[in-house]
């Protein structure tokens, strides 16, 4: 179990490395086709975007520690800011002898797209493209390494379970704990929302959406994991692992932290958790990276991060998360971007049991190791050819079945039968969700009205509307197709 969840979480150079392909034992394909097909974006539109200006509140400046400060939220945020500074971090806001101002300050609530996006980082001045913006001392960092030295768990122990116990086992320690200035800026508990902590009612605003088999899943698996965990580490030593810290409860919040938070540090091949780095928010068109380097002469490693283009002062600096769809930052982040152009919706499609070839099919199928249901991502403007080979070889007649290589164009009457499987397959979506994508739209028009509903009601209102669109968009793409003479699936409108 633990091996088959965490291989696959070995993903990027970006906060939050998890990758959904462990929730579906289907999925591998689909993953890769994923990984092959990223769109390219028109580069001035994507800065333009990544350089939004996002609504802030600034509650402080990185050095202002000794100010009053009334609002809790920016008191935490300022002890945290000494904290890093007590211990190596650069973070001077004036510039001195061969140094220049640290460019960045916390801002203590951010908005984007007109949703709560929790703080954020934020320019005090120009940064230039490629500027080394931070320098964070390896020593603040929580890997599995620091875990193997206070806690007795073997070497062999995988990262996420180690920094896992190693969360679990500093929070609880409290004001003892080195890091507590970092566990006071974490969002609070209720405000870590990622899909596998909804309940079934929350889960209801989804009805008719994948999302909700894929939350269930990951929700099983980590219930399973923390039992293994249990078993193997905790039961046999309930001195250093006491029943009332280390409980199903702790396990949970950890791995929210973790699947939201941690960065996979390429240099290293491991993952970890950066204070101050894991302030960053997710935006789509960045591809700013975060990495370990060690500095030159020091022999003393950092993390730092590098950014690809450069910010006005008072824009919010940002990373990437990776290539995510909606769902997948609804299940790990607890957010939905409205203009993510990785966006997909994953289609489930079969072979069907009246069909007179179902038998012999099957038997193909299965002597190729290729399951007679799959699932494939929809994009906004595209699908995997893989989907369309799927579906040649679920319609083809017995002529087709014996002779053809699905791979290629067959011939007219087959490739129309592809095009209305998949027009059917997006109806059948689409008729799954209680409420129609036009009153999701209407839910949504009254910026104050959609104010009202809860952040989880408002996230799952933009998750299924955004699936719909998809659905409708394909629906609407194949058909106009199929209206030209010469239509036929090719690399052009499939990928
Ligand atoms: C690595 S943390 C970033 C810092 C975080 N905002 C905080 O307050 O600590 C990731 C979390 O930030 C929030 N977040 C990041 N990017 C976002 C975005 N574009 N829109 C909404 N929320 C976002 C989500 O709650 C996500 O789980």
């Amino acid at each position: 179990m633990t091996d088959l969840y965490l291989s696959a979480l070995n993903i990027p150079n970006q906060i939050g490395v998890h990758s959904v392909v462990l929730l579906h034992s289907d999925s591998s394909p689909t993953m890769s086709f994923i990984a092959s097909s990223l769109p390219a974006f028109n580069k001035r539109h994507a800065q333009s975007l990544c350089r939004r200006r996002s609504r802030i509140s600034l509650s402080l400046s990185p050095s202002s520690i000794p100010r009053v400060v009334k609002n809790p939220r920016a008191k935490k945020s300022a002890v945290f800011v000494e904290w890093l500074k007590e211990n190596g971090m650069y973070l001077s806001e004036v510039a001195t002898w061969g140094r220049p101002m640290h460019p960045l300050a916390i801002a203590d609530e951010t908005i984007d797209d007109g949703e709560v996006s929790g703080r954020g980082l934020i320019a005090m001045k120009p940064i230039l493209q490629g500027e080394a913006v931070f320098e964070i001392p390896y020593e603040l960092i929580l890997t599995k390494e620091v875990a193997l030295r206070s806690l007795p768990l073997p070497e062999n122990v995988d990262d996420y379970i180690a920094i896992a116990c190693l969360l679990v086992s500093e929070r609880a320690k409290g004001e003892k704990s080195f890091w507590k200035p970092y566990f006071d800026v974490l969002p609070l508990d209720e405000e870590l929302i990622p899909l596998f902590r909804w309940s079934e009612e929350d889960l209801a605003l989804l009805a008719g959406s994948p999302c909700i088999a894929a939350s269930k899943s990951l929700g099983l698996k980590l219930e399973a994991e923390f039992q293994s965990a249990n078993e193997m580490y905790f039961e046999n030593n309930r001195e250093t692992f006491p029943e009332d810290v280390f409980n199903q409860e702790a396990w949970e919040w950890a791995f929210a932290i973790l699947f939201s938070r941690a960065i996979m540090l390429t240099a290293e091949q491991r993952i970890g958790l950066v204070p101050y780095a894991d302030l960053l928010n997710h935006n789509p068109f960045c591809s700013t990276y975060i990495d370990v380097h060690t500095k030159p002469l020091l022999d003393r490693k950092v993390v730092a991060l590098y950014t690809d283009r450069p910010y006005n002062k008072m824009d919010q600096v940002f990373v990437t998360y990776g290539p995510k769809s909606n769902s997948d930052l609804l299940l790990l982040y607890g957010f939905v971007s409205d203009r993510n152009p990785y966006d997909s919706v994953e289609l489930v499609v079969s072979l069907s049991e009246s069909d007179p070839l179902y038998e012999r099919k099957l038997a193909y199928l299965a002597q190729s190791g290729i399951s007679s249901t799959s699932t494939f991502p929809l994009y906004r403007d595209r699908y995997p050819m893989e989907l369309v080979e799927f579906l040649r070889f679920c319609v083809a007649d017995e002529a087709e079945f014996t002779s053809a290589d699905f791979g290629d164009f067959i011939n007219e009457s087959n490739e129309t039968q592809v095009a209305r499987a998949l027009v059917d397959a997006c109806q059948a979506a689409l008729d799954a969700y209680p409420q129609t994508r036009e009153e999701d739209d209407k839910l949504m028009a009254t910026r104050s009205m959609f104010q009202l509903l809860s952040l989880k009601q408002r996230w799952a209102v933009r998750q299924r509307r955004a699936e719909k669109r998809i659905l409708e968009r394909t629906i609407v793409n194949i058909e106009k197709e199929m209206s030209d003479p010469t239509f036929m699936f090719t690399e052009v409108n499939a990928t």
